[in-house]
């Protein structure tokens, strides 16, 4: 039989609201030491975002600097802001053996998976539209026009679901966090 071929580089993808942010954030609280891209984004920080730290927030000049550059290892345009992941940190840990961890949308998930076939892409899915609904409302960061927008692309979304390799449900926060722990085979 051929040796399991181990996947080192993991994509979150599903829609705005669904808690692929809250899952991250607490699997790092629990495993600081898994490493997750941050990526280029023109959108506006919200209340609490660090430059550096949830986003490199650049305006669209320096962003059509980095595309130009090659710097970009996939870059798409979601709910009128562009987000891309910087190529060079992802592939520097990457070549030390080290999991790799993207939050991104569906349109850079393909792309990953084009690139990148080894890629292992994770769909987080919501209890129910309903609820979905309910999460993104609830977060209270974005103006009605915006939700609007965003529940567009997530319709879009959720109908790709069958794309990826696994889907977690986000029923409970401390579940999915340890399930994808499993899958990039950290614990
Ligand atoms: N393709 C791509 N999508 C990204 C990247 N960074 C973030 N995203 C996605 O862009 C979408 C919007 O992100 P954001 O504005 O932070 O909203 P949130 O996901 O609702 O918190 C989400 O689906 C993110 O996963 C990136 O580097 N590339
Ligand atoms: N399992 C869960 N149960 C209930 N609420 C959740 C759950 N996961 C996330 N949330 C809430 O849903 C909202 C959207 O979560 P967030 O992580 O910002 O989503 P995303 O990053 O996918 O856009 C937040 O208010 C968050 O607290």
């Amino acid at each position: 039989m051929a040796a399991e071929v181990r996947p080192r580089l993991t994509v979150l993808s599903g829609p705005s609201g669904v808690g692929k942010s809250t899952v991250v954030a607490h699997m790092r609280k629990v495993h600081p030491e898994v490493w997750l891209s941050v990526s280029a984004t023109t959108r506006k920080p919200r209340p609490g975002e660090r430059h550096g730290v949830h986003y490199f927030f650049v305006n669209d000049d320096e962003f059509d600097k980095l595309i130009a550059n090659g710097e970009l290892l996939e870059w798409a345009e979601f709910a009128g802001n562009r987000y891309g992941t910087p190529r060079g940190a992802v592939l520097e840990r990457l070549d030390n053996g080290e999991p790799v961890l993207l939050e991104i949308d569906l349109q850079g998930a393909r792309l990953v998976r084009e690139s990148m076939p080894e890629a292992q892409l994770v769909f987080l899915a919501p209890p129910s539209w309903d609820e979905l609904v309910r999460r993104l409302t609830g977060r209270g960061t974005e103006s009605p026009e915006v939700i609007q927008r965003r529940l567009e692309s997530a319709k879009v979304e959720l109908a790709a679901e069958s794309e990826f390799d696994t889907t977690l449900v986000n029923t409970s926060v401390e579940d999915v966090a340890r399930e994808l722990l499993a899958l990039m085979e950290v614990v």
